[in-house]
């Protein structure tokens, strides 16, 4: 295997690395993160409950991947947001908008997701 082979897998590899080191402070750190992982856990434990089908379980695990997907990209913009300007700017607070609709969004479509899979099982 040749040198620039080999500088692509290390390279692949510290990727991998460095992303499962971001996914883990996210898990770890970020408030937001930590209360979707917790809906997350009693979205599957309910998941278990009603004894959802295959297709209902694949559903339900997109819109939470969506949901902490999103919270996650937020909290990426807010950090940078407060480096590049710590004070007030209208801008910032703007864009900081913007970014709190990403996981707003991803929230209504999984709750209307969760509504779909659920309500049927109530009646
Ligand atoms: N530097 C700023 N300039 C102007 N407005 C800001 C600024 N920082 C925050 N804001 C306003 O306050 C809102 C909340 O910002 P903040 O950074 O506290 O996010 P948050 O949604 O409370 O996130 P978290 O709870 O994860 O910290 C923003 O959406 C924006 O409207």
């Amino acid at each position: 295997m040749n040198k620039s082979k080999d500088n692509f897998f290390i390279g692949r590899l510290k990727s991998i690395k460095y992303a499962a080191k971001g996914g883990w402070l996210l898990l770890t750190t970020e408030h937001s993160i930590i209360v979707q992982t917790i809906i997350a856990i009693i979205m599957t434990l309910v998941g278990f409950m009603f004894n959802i089908s295959t297709t209902e379980w694949l559903f339900q695990i997109i819109a939470i991947a969506l949901v902490i997907t999103a919270e996650s990209a937020n909290t990426a913009i807010e950090y940078l947001c407060d480096f590049i300007h710590p004070e007030y700017n209208k801008k910032i607070g703007f864009i900081k908008d913007i970014s709190a609709g990403i996981p707003f969004i991803a929230a209504i479509f999984a709750v209307i997701i969760g509504l779909i899979i659920y309500i049927p099982k109530f009646m």
